[in-house]
């Protein structure tokens, strides 16, 4: 059995859809989010998951409250940790942390795209296909080796709300089998087997 633990910052719609998928193999140990208001935190200790909460503006720095976080993961002995609307831009100790078990899902056919506003930017530039990307995190914001893409068409009547919303629906499928690979070993980048830190 692996263990899972999710970061989310919100809603944690994919941390919903990881969840329900009921991975063969996997155990969500806990799901914990930098907001105590997180929408996703009530979802999941209503379904008996751990879940715990930590503010980043109560630490003096990225460093402080990025290892304040790895330490209350650490307490979970996760194999993965998985971002899921994740907000928070994670500092290069703990990516090296987590080197390839860090997962996110970014909405956008990366490269293009990384950082925020994704949909609007996408709309704003002409594009005739967006989607959205599972990568493994490093340093380097949204520029970690692909993992699994979506592609979705863009219309010519779409507005950022009805683009996201479709791109949400293919995060939900893309995301659970993702991680359901990771969990089963048959992840590639490129080819290659992802070998992982013991
Ligand atoms: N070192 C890395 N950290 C994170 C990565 C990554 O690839 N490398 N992915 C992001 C997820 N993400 C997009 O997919 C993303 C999240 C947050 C931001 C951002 O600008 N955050 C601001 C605060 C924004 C807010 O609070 O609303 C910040 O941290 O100052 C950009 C992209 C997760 N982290
Ligand atoms: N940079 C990270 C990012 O923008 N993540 C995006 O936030 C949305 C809500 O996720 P959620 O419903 O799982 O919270 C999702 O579209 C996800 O791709």
């Amino acid at each position: 059995m692996k263990n899972i633990v999710i970061l989310i910052s919100g809603r944690g719609s994919n941390m919903q859809a990881i969840v329900d998928a009921q991975i063969a193999g996997a155990r969500i140990a806990a799901v914990i989010s930098n907001k105590a208001d997180a929408e996703g935190l009530a979802w999941a200790r209503e379904r008996g998951i751990a879940t715990a909460s930590l503010n980043h503006k109560d630490f003096d720095g990225r460093e402080a409250f990025d290892a304040a976080l790895a330490g209350l993961i650490d307490a979970y002995a996760p194999d993965l940790v998985v971002l899921a609307g994740f907000m928070r831009i994670l500092t290069p100790g703990f990516v090296g942390h987590y080197e390839n078990r860090l997962l996110n899902i970014h909405p956008s056919l990366l490269p293009a795209f990384t950082g925020l506003h994704t949909h609007e930017r996408a709309i704003a530039e002409g594009v005739k296909f967006a989607g959205c990307t599972v990568h493994f995190v490093t340093a380097e914001l949204d520029h970690g080796p692909i993992v699994a893409q979506a592609v979705v068409p863009v219309r010519d009547d779409d507005d950022a709300a009805a683009l996201a919303a479709r791109i949400l629906v293919e995060e939900h499928r893309l995301y659970p089998q993702a991680v359901a690979d990771f969990v089963a070993d048959r992840l590639t980048i490129s080819g290659q087997r992802v070998l992982r830190r013991s």
